[in-house]
């Protein structure tokens, strides 16, 4: 991974889509009471699997326990979020940008990663975000001033995804997915600078491809080789995207939220989160 210009000190943060990524919340976290889609499954797992105390067989039923109920809960978010109301929808994109916006770790951060919404898909608007990282651009190298934004690009069908930087919503095009996402190469032939990451605390659940899980362990790692501060790994979530704890089946490889923005606040959940959110 090209890591050109990244450095230990710079703030980042990392706005991930949530389109059908429900998250549960720790109990002691204040803030909005988390809305309960359903009830947790009658088969809930621990939120550490203790691969250890199983044998292979034993951890194959127990993995396949657990993809079987990211798939129920998937299709039962997705449905949810078809079934929302186009009003209340709008009022939502609406704060949640609103609550974005207005945070200081958000106004404060520097290079900033987020998805491309994508409307048919039910995900948090993020049009607004990317006009306000867009229209206050870091120039060249300086990382003092203003905001340089990074956006996937899936390379290939093994879970790999980068972020490339863009400065422009010129720079984006439609792949097979209708997902907007930037190509390789700018309009000047030039690499895209690639490069983000994450910390530990609120599961998630995404579209089941991998793809974030994948990007955000391998940058976790990288950040830790180089002794860069992880960044705050920021989930978008509608109200009814807002689960329970332990509702959502999680499997070692499952990389979790520093914090959630909800229509009614900022909610953080990790230490990193706490600390640098400072309510
Ligand atoms: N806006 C956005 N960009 C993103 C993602 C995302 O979830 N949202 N990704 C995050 O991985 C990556 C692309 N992966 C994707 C995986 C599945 C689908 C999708 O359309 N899934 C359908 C179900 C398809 C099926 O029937 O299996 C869906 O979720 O309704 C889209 C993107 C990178 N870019
Ligand atoms: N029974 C299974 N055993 C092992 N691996 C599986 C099983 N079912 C699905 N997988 C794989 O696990 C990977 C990750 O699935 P997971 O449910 O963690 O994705 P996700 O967190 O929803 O996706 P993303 O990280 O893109 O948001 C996928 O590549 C999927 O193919």
């Amino acid at each position: 991974m090209r890591t050109a210009g990244l450095t230990r000190k710079v703030k980042q943060v990392v706005l991930v889509a949530l389109m059908n990524q429900p998250c549960s919340i720790p109990r002691t976290v204040p803030a909005t009471k988390p809305l309960l889609l359903s009830r947790p499954p009658s088969y809930a797992p621990p939120s550490a699997v203790t691969f250890t105390t199983m044998n292979k067989n034993e951890e194959k039923d127990h993995l396949d326990g657990v993809f079987k109920q990211k798939r129920a809960l998937r299709t039962r978010v997705r449905k949810a979020l078809k079934a929302m109301d186009s009003e209340l929808r709008s009022h939502e994109d609406n704060a949640i940008q609103s609550n974005v916006l207005e945070s200081p770790w958000f106004q404060s951060s520097r290079r900033l990663c987020a998805y491309i919404s994508c409307s048919a898909l039910r995900e948090v608007d993020t049009s607004k975000l990317l006009s306000e990282i867009l229209q206050n651009p870091a120039t060249g190298d300086n990382t003092q001033s203003g905001k340089r934004l990074y956006v996937p690009r899936v390379e290939d069908k093994n879970s790999h995804m980068r972020m490339l930087n863009i400065s422009c919503i010129d720079d984006l095009v439609a792949n097979s997915m209708n997902i907007l996402e930037p190509a390789p190469v700018d309009s000047f032939g030039n690499e895209r600078e690639d490069g983000l990451a994450f910390d530990k605390s609120g599961r998630r659940i995404g579209r089941g491809g991998g793809y974030y899980d994948t990007f955000l362990k391998k940058y976790q790692e990288l950040a830790k080789a180089r002794d860069w501060t992880q960044p705050l790994l920021v989930a978008l979530s509608y109200s009814l995207q807002i689960m329970d704890e332990e509702v959502i089946a999680v499997t070692p490889n499952d990389v979790s939220l520093d914090a959630l923005v909800s229509p009614a606040g900022v909610i953080p959940i990790s230490q990193a989160a706490l600390e640098r959110m400072k309510l």
